[in-house]
């Protein structure tokens, strides 16, 4: 068989990429040099992967950002604002994703969103009555010849023009349809240029296919296709599809001049069944996602065969194996965890591994099950990798309706509170986090090295609460937050204080542009050890008068946000996590803290791709294991939660399901929809639609945000409305931190002003 993969994770195996980027940022590298550290870390890629026997290639899965970005600027699917500003190519896409605020213009930037059911972000394409369709970038073409150059023929990839359409923005009336006699020319034109440079396969990423789809929806996939497929000439087109299975459109698929098909076999494992519906023709190759492109778990062997197996039952078609989707979801490499036991070592696998098991596979498949490659990996399933807490799990099943039942009702609970606080009409907060400087990070890297001890350590994070504090103070900010100077993420922290889990010390993976995360790996049964944030929050409390807010990370998001186990269900997984946590909250309670914040930012992003999984998959449980984390507060103490995500449309009833008093929503950088659904659905969780996009270093003048306010109060009753910035800032820095919330509270005094006025 042939081996592949669908994409290699481009941060650098020590974030490279990341660190230059941020340098070109400061202007402290130039544009030549950067690109000469990204073509350097190509190579390394490439090379890796060619040494590891991958027989196919892909190139192009490299971006400066993000690779929704890569298409649209590739295709002059640019607004004109970003044009106007005259800015050299690098320095355009760079203002597309983060915003531009400087001599040449101030523009926001594109919307961000969460790229299906991943922690990754992609930059939303933004479709208008200007946009005019063309091919004008090179990145695709110079990355082919790049890679040609160092001796490997790769196949070139490229997000396709449907997933485009199905993720873009639409202004000024225009639909998709006004845009599909260009894409069909452009893509063409990509695929006759790269067959020119010598390219024989040439990958679209269509994954936008793995959502429920209607007949117009199909309708479109097949008129773009009939077009590019037409005109192609003989290069040879591999239609990649992941995270899910093409139950509606695989008989489309079957049907186009496709030369493969890339189905996903592991969240899409009913595509298995898929195949019994329809012929899939030997004259096409069949792209088998065998390797999970999303855990970190040794792939079972056996089950991967026994896959493999029941594709061949089905089809002559040839098989290439391949990742279920890109890798760029998973760490580099295990070679560089010095701290992890070789005991623990041996169950995982990062890219770098992922690429080897394909390799094994392969090899597996032409010998016989005798191979000691094979005999040693069911050697290592055979027996348990850890020692169930049973007491925990007797408790768990054991939990009743009252459990997961807040009492009083909301309502009531609310009349308390609002008593009790006695905040001001339209209370303003921020969402947790204050900047994680240098100084912060470099801290806690001291500690990490044993530079420091713990006390200085605290002592140092404890100056930076003060400092923080003082400014909430003096800005008239009603409720405070400690900052979270002492976490070095909203989920690994937690992890670091949880029994169950385990970390790396280079995990890291792209979350969105510059920015990574190192998601811990939930190895065993999950209890709290001991108190995780009360000494921070106590702390913090005894410094101010104003009510300091509590701050935890929700179970659901703790869960999504790790690496999961897959022996036992995510549901009680996340229910062993939603016990820890409610010590927690009601120790916080005990210490004297009057507003718990559990943030659930990850509950949106893991929705069921396909709506008719949402409840009986996923809803029915993620709802109730956050209702168990606060279910037996007092009434006096206000649960707030946060999400940082835009879109929630058809489950808008089952957040206020949540039975949180207030919850905080990212807003400013969607098109504030979300106000539609909150005044449709009757929202009864008093909320804060963010006023401002955090993603940004560009700061919000008044006016702007007096504008969203206004916007929230003609959708929302101003006695819900609490007001706040769309997500925790400890990615800003310090003075645009500082002037954006002096605007936030200076624009909040003027609309309660107005609001005096009007009574
Ligand atoms: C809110 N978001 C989050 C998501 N997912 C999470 N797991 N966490 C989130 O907060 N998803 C959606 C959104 C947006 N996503 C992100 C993701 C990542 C960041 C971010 O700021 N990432 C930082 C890394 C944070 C971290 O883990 N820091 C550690 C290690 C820091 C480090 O690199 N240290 C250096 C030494 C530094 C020195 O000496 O000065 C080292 O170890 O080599 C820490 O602070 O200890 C990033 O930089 O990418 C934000 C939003
Ligand atoms: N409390 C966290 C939430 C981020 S989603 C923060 O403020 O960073
Ligand atoms: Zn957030």
């Amino acid at each position: 068989m042939t081996t592949t993969i669908v994409g290699y994770p481009r941060l650098g195996e020590h974030r490279e990429l990341k660190f230059a980027t941020q340098k070109y940022f400061k202007h402290t590298i130039t544009a030549d040099e950067l690109q000469a550290k990204v073509k350097d870390l190509r190579a390394q890629h490439w090379a890796t992967i060619k040494a590891a026997g991958i027989d196919q290639i892909p190139s192009n899965d490299f971006s400066f950002f993000d690779q929704t970005l890569d298409a649209a600027t590739l295709l002059n699917i640019v607004p004109q604002r970003y044009k106007d500003l005259g800015l050299a190519p690098l320095d355009e896409y760079f203002a597309l994703a983060r915003g531009y605020q400087g001599e040449a213009g101030d523009v926001k930037a594109l919307a961000m969103k969460k790229w299906f059911n991943t922690n990754y972000h992609y930059l939303v394409p933004e479709f208008d009555q200007d946009t005019d369709i063309r091919l004008v970038g090179d990145k695709i073409f110079d990355e082919f010849v790049e890679a040609k150059a160092a001796g490997i023929t790769t196949r070139p990839v490229i997000v396709g023009p449907y997933t485009l359409l199905r993720l873009g923005r639409f202004l000024d009336g225009k639909t998709a349809a006004d845009f599909t006699p260009a894409l069909i020319t452009a893509y063409t034109e990509i695929a006759n240029r790269l067959s020119e440079l010598g390219a024989d396969w040439f990958q679209i990423d269509e994954p936008a296919l793995v959502y429920d789809q209607s007949a117009a929806d199909l309708g479109l996939f097949t008129e773009l296709y009939a077009g590019i497929l037409a005109g192609k000439g003989d290069l040879k087109i591999l239609l990649q599809t992941y995270f899910g299975d093409v139950r509606d459109s695989l008989d489309t698929l079957v049907q186009l001049n496709f030369d493969g098909i890339g189905l996903d076999f592991i969240e899409g494992r009913t595509n298995l069944e898929v195949l019994d519906t329809v012929q899939f023709p030997k004259d096409k190759v069949l792209y088998a996602g065998i390797i999970n492109g999303k855990n970190i778990w040794k792939a079972h062997y056996a089950k991967a065969l026994s896959t493999l197996t029941g594709i061949r039952q089905r089809t002559d078609a040839p098989i290439v194996i391949s990742t279920s989707c890109s890798l760029q979801h998973v760490p580099y490499t295990l070679r560089n965890e010095t701290k992890l036991p070789a005991a623990e070592k041996q169950y995982l696998a990062f890219a770098e591994e992922k690429l080897t098991e394909l390799h094994e596979l392969d090899q597996i498949d032409q010998t016989n099950l005798d191979n000691p490659l094979y005999t040693a990996n069911v050697a290592l399933f055979s027996t348990p990798r850890y020692e169930e807490n049973k007491a925990l799990n007797a408790k768990i099943a054991a939990l009743t309706p009252a459990d997961y039942t807040r009492l009083p009702a909301r309502k009531e609970r609310l009349a308390i509170q609002d008593k009790k606080f006695g905040l001001p009409i339209l209370p303003t907060t921020t969402i947790g986090s204050f900047p994680q400087s240098p100084a912060v990070r470099k801290n806690r890297a001291k500690l990490r090295k044993g530079e420091i001890t713990r006390a200085e350590y605290d002592a140092f994070n404890e100056a930076e609460t003060r400092r923080w504090i003082k400014f909430q103070e003096e800005i008239g900010l009603d409720v405070l937050v400690h900052g979270e100077f002492e976490r070095n993420d909203m989920v690994e922290y937690f992890g670091e204080h949880l029994d169950g889990f385990r970390f790396t010390q280079n995990g890291w993976v792209q979350s969105y542009g510059t920015r990574g995360v190192k998601p811990p790996i939930i190895w065993g049964d999950v209890s709290r050890r001991d108190a995780i944030t009360v000494a921070a929050s106590v702390y913090a409390q005894s410094q101010t008068d104003h009510i300091m807010k509590g701050m935890l990370t929700g179970p659901v998001t703790i869960l999504n946000w790790s690496f999961p186990r897959e022996d036992i269900t995510r549901e009680l997984s996340t229910k062993q996590i939603a016990l820890a946590l409610q010590d927690e909250v009601l120790d916080l309670e005990k210490h004297g803290i009057k507003i718990i914040q559990i943030d659930e930012a990850a509950l949106r992003e893991k929705l069921p791709l396909r709506k008719s999984d949402w409840f009986s998959k996923y809803l029915d449980w993620a709802v109730p294991a956050f209702r168990l984390v606060a279910s037996k507060v007092q009434p006096e103490t206000q649960i707030h939660t946060h999400m940082c995500y835009s879109e929630f449309g058809d489950i808008i009833k089952a957040i206020d399901d949540l039975d949180a008093d207030v919850i905080s929503f990212e807003a400013s950088r969607g098109e504030l929809t979300l106000l539609d659904d909150l005044q449709a659905s009757h929202f009864e969780t008093h909320v804060g639609p963010g006023v401002y996009d955090i993603h940004s270093p560009r700061v919000p003048s008044v006016d702007e945000i007096k504008d969203v306010i206004h916007k929230i109060l003609a959708k929302v009753p101003a006695n819900h409305v609490w007001i706040n910035p769309d997500c925790g800032l400890k990615t800003r820095e310090e003075p645009e931190t500082k002037a954006s919330l002096i605007n936030l509270t200076e624009a909040t005094r003027q609309v309660r002003q107005e609001l005096a006025d009007e009574n």
